[in-house]
């Protein structure tokens, strides 16, 4: 299939990631973690408002009842409909001084999920922690260095988990208390210019679409085989996150990153660290909102 990939938000931004669609209010939200700022884009007038965060914010949720779960570098904080920090709710596992929050999402029900990345990068220290409805925060999986590309399939059997740099994908059982089991790999691409996984979402018959970072592509996995079912080229090599908009859940919004690269890099690739979107002819899924 043919696609046609827009630049939607001259954001330039440091490092785009955390794409998220909210249905109630038919807006992209999206973070820059350096900056860092959560973010607000009305594809309708074009408007993007800036939340500015007192440290690096890897994801976010949208709650149930307003406002967001933020995971910020020092912890995992609720906040107001503008990014206003009302109460802390769980901690960084790791020593925030090596290692910040990076990608998460909200599971089926309703629980938070927000994984680190171990930025000394000589072990697998990155950690996965899940925050539930009441305030409860554990630590529910680790062994990666940069933790990304969590997905929960339609279907609640499987929890997907990337670890960028080591070019894996994972997936995770998930059971019917939505706690996970024994992890299996479900692919290990290729190492070259095809780039590794990062953010990513599930489609509505229950594929895994990733941003390929490094690889200037979005790839739609098979959820079973790991194998690559389709392609979206995209004009920037370095998409970060990806995720189901519009009133169909058929555009799919991608952010992008242009931290530590040359200024040669930035001249061959402009538009790094905008917002882009592309029609695609399989709806998403709303996303599950926290319900703390
Ligand atoms: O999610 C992220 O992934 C990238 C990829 S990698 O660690 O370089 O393989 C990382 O650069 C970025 O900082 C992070 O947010």
């Amino acid at each position: 299939m043919s696609y046609q990939v827009e630049s939607v938000l001259n954001a330039q931004a440091h490092l785009g990631e955390c794409a998220i669609w909210s249905e109630r209010e038919q807006v992209f939200y999206w973070v820059d973690i350096l900056a860092p700022a959560l973010n607000r884009f009305d594809p309708a007038t074009g408007e993007n408002r800036v939340y500015p965060m007192p440290a690096h914010i890897g994801c976010f949720g949208l709650r149930e009842n307003g406002g967001f779960i933020v995971a910020l570098r020092n912890g995992i904080f609720l906040t107001d409909a503008e990014g206003n920090i009302e109460k802390q709710v769980g901690d960084n596992p790791t020593d925030h001084s090596k290692s910040r929050f990076n990608d998460g999402h909200v599971d089926l029900s309703g629980n938070f999920w927000a994984g680190t990345i171990w930025e000394p990068r000589d072990h697998k220290g990155g950690k996965l922690v899940r925050v539930k409805p009441t305030g409860e925060c554990e630590v529910m999986a680790g062994d990666v260095l940069v933790s990304n590309g969590l997905g929960f399939s339609p279907d609640g059997k499987w929890m997907f988990h990337t670890d960028t740099p080591n070019h894996v994908l994972y997936r995770y059982p998930v059971d019917a208390d939505g706690n996970i089991g024994e992890r299996e790999v479900l692919r290990e691409f290729e190492r070259g210019t095809g780039g590794r996984p990062d953010g990513a979402a599930f489609d509505s018959e229950g594929y895994y679409w990733t941003a390929m970072f490094d690889g200037g592509r979005v790839l739609r996995i098979h959820p079973e085989t790991g194998e690559t079912v389709d392609e979206i080229k995209l004009p920037v090599r370095w998409p970060t996150m990806v995720a189901f908009g519009g009133p169909d859940l058929k555009t799919l919004y991608i952010t992008s990153s242009r931290e530590n690269r040359s200024a040669e890099e930035l001249a061959e690739y402009p538009l790094s660290g905008n917002v882009f979107a592309v029609r695609v002819n399989v709806a998403g899924r709303p996303e599950p909102l926290y319900r703390g």
